[in-house]
């Protein structure tokens, strides 16, 4: 591949750590193009992208699909950015709002709401605006920046990552590097790598950052989120992938 290698990732803040290291790889190795969540499996799929920030949900709608390196965006616990919100406790919810952002979060919800939570509601297409919407019996998913700022606007907030966590005992894996077509040679070490560099960085990432997030971005970094994909990491996205494959199709 003589040209760039077209890397698409996820626009929120939760990225910038993995991306900071990558302005060490060689110039005009890479062209970054960033995207919310939800739109990055067309992205991959139509051959858009080389390798994507893939929301996990999308691994079983997408033949030829490869893990590349070892990292990603998870949590082992509180996430803090992904949260379904209410103004109602959990027994009175009605409908839920899924997030138009977001992929893998909005299956999570479903999931957790049938066999954790064993609760019937009905699931409805969120569209741009529909924050407004989430009062009385509607509640509603939010992913990423937004996320982090609606605690004092909603009496009810449980954090996905951390239900699933008390679910099955395992991390949550949100979104993972991925590509369907072979890469250069050598570049997915050097993307790792990398990826592992702009880690070493995270207090120096947040403060570069802070005055668009307006919250703790070190806490953030340090204490919600996990990049390095390990053993533990794989075993609770090959559960979440088991169980979303036994779930009635996700709607809507
Ligand atoms: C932790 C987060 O993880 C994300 C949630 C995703 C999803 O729901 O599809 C995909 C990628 C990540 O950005 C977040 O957005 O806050």
């Amino acid at each position: 591949m003589s040209r760039p290698v077209r890397v698409a990732a996820v626009s929120y803040l939760n990225a910038k750590p993995l991306l900071a290291g990558l302005q060490a790889l060689p110039a005009g190795e890479v062209e970054l193009r960033l995207e919310v969540p939800a739109r990055l499996p067309g992205l991959l799929a139509a051959g858009e992208a080389d390798v994507a920030l893939l929301p996990v949900a999308a691994l079983p709608r997408i033949p030829g699909a490869y893990a590349v390196g070892t990292h990603g965006i998870a949590a082992d616990g509180p996430v803090a950015s992904v949260a379904l919100f209410s103004q109602v406790p959990m027994t009175q919810i009605e409908e839920v709002l899924l997030d138009h952002q977001s992929c893998t979060s909005v299956a999570l919800v479903q999931l957790l709401l049938a066999g954790h939570w064993r609760r019937q509601v009905r699931f409805s297409a969120a569209q741009e605006g529909y924050i407004d919407r989430i009062a009385g019996t509607r509640a509603g998913v939010i992913i990423g920046d937004r996320a982090m700022t609606q605690g004092a606007r909603f009496c009810h907030k449980w954090d996905l990552a951390q239900v699933w966590k008390e679910w099955t005992g395992l991390p949550f894996v949100f979104a993972a590097w991925a590509a369907v077509r072979p890469l250069p040679e050598g570049f997915v070490q050097r993307f790792d790598e990398a990826n592992a560099a702009g880690l070493e960085r995270l207090d120096e990432i947040a403060d570069a950052h802070a005055a668009q997030a307006g919250y703790d971005l070190r806490t953030y970094y340090r204490d919600h989120l996990r990049f390095r994909l390990d053993g533990r990491m794989r075993q609770g996205q090959a559960l979440f992938l088991e169980r979303l494959a036994s779930l009635p199709p996700v709607q809507p």
